[in-house]
């Protein structure tokens, strides 16, 4: 285990199969885990050549206008795919854009332009020649794929078949390595896509909706559970840094307390969290908010409104009170001391971020950067405020925003 997972075990808990839990108290703002992925794919059609044009098909930075033109490399075989350095293309060659894969999504890309496929059927083709191709380039890699939680029971019988047939019928060569390529092999691994892949995000706009870039399994990353208020976000930082992802603690946990993710947005209501989570993921959620917004009398045709009234009032009630104590409780696992019919409101008081169409979850800035004398930080854009050591600095995991936490 590396020093950023020293604070988590891997354990098995009845009904949730693997987990990761506390193994020592835990700050809020302490990375818990720094994952690179084993397999990336681009979330963009087969066919849409001008998407892909704008993208490193590697590293998938932004690959910026000018640099497209003078530095940026496009592989010598497909010319299709574009890098944004010499150093990215010829890495690429050894793994994410293998000979093999270049052929075979060549080859997909010609039959498929006449199948007009959907394009979740198109990114299953991406993410299954993604896959053969791990198998072919780095089996220990491709192990580790195959222990993921998911198999074909999670995507059913039609998808594998129709995809594995056209992979079948058109690739040159099959699949790697020989003797692999197997229909239930196809639809095992349809199953962990689904269960365990995590979107790489554009960057956020106030005016589009978000959409993602590239689709990454995370080994270590993919053992964290559910809960619908978590209490640990994943941060990306692609076009800046790497295609790693960085869990940061939200709040402090004491030791024992299973550490979760939100598998989307904390801002859905009831009904279309465990619609998705039994859709997506097979489970049905009964985490602590959900136990609570179970028992709430709207959750009907226009139970979205009025839980958001509903919220919306609480939450005003709850900042006008002296929420401090309430959640300094909470944070530090005293169930019970919160309001009783909407325990969790101050977790979107404090940990949602405000900022128009953002639904991102604040986490505090890793503890060595808060140390930092003096730092300054741009809040909300506009004003430069200076920050000093005491004040917790919160970032959001979606529009990339600090903000003071106003409640250290
Ligand atoms: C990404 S995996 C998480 C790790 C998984 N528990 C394992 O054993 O590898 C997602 C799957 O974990 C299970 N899971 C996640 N959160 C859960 C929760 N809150 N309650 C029950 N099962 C959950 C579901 O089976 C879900 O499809």
């Amino acid at each position: 285990m590396s020093k950023e997972e020293e604070g988590l075990s891997l354990v098995e808990i009845h009904g949730r199969g693997r987990a990761l839990v506390a193994s020592q108290p835990l700050r809020g703002g302490q990375i818990v885990l720094r994952d690179s992925p084993i397999l990336l794919y681009p979330a963009f059609p087969l066919v849409s050549v001008d998407e892909s044009s704008h993208y490193c098909s590697h590293c998938f930075k932004k690959l910026e206008p000018e640099r497209v033109v003078q530095v940026s490399v496009s592989c010598p075989d497909c010319s299709l795919e574009r890098f944004c350095s010499p150093n990215c293309a010829s890495s690429a060659v050894s793994s994410s854009h293998s000979p093999w894969l270049c052929q075979s999504l060549l080859l997909i890309r010609r039959h498929s332009s006449s199948l007009s496929l959907s394009l979740d059927l198109q990114l299953q083709a991406r993410f299954l020649l993604a896959a053969y191709n791990l198998a072919l380039l780095n089996p220990s890699h491709f192990q580790t794929l195959l222990s993921l939680q998911g198999d074909s029971t999670a995507i059913g019988d039609e998808t594998p078949r129709f995809l594995h047939s056209l992979i079948s019928s058109v690739c040159a060569t099959p699949p790697p390595p020989v003797g692999w390529f197997s229909l239930e092999l196809s639809a095992a691994l349809l199953g962990k896509d689904k269960l365990n892949a995590f979107g790489l995000m554009e960057p956020f706009s106030e005016n589009a909706p978000r959409s993602v870039r590239a689709y990454g399994i995370y080994p270590k990353a993919s053992s964290f559970n559910h809960d619908c208020l978590p209490n640990a976000c994943r941060f990306d930082y692609v076009d800046s840094d790497n295609t790693d992802m960085v869990v940061r603690m939200i709040h402090d946990v004491p030791q024992g307390r299973e550490i979760c993710l939100s598998y989307f947005p904390v801002n859905q209501n009831y009904a279309s969290r465990q619609r998705r989570l039994m859709e997506d993921y097979g489970f049905a959620c009964d985490c602590d908010r959900c136990k609570v917004e179970a028992q709430w009398s709207d959750n009907d045709d226009n139970e979205e409104e009025q839980q958001e009234e509903q919220q919306e009032e609480e939450e005003e009630e709850l900042m006008e009170e002296d929420v401090d104590q309430t959640m300094e409780a909470e944070a530090e696992g005293e169930a019970g001391s919160a309001e009783p019919e909407f325990p969790h409101a101050y977790f979107f008081v404090r940990y949602m971020c405000n900022r128009n169409n953002c639904w991102g979850t604040l986490a505090p800035l890793p503890p060595s950067s808060t140390t930092t004398p003096l730092i300054v930080v741009n809040v909300n854009d506009n004003d430069n405020v200076n920050v000093n050591v005491n004040v917790n600095v919160m970032e959001c995991n979606v529009c990339g925003n600090l903000k003071n936490d106003d409640h250290t």
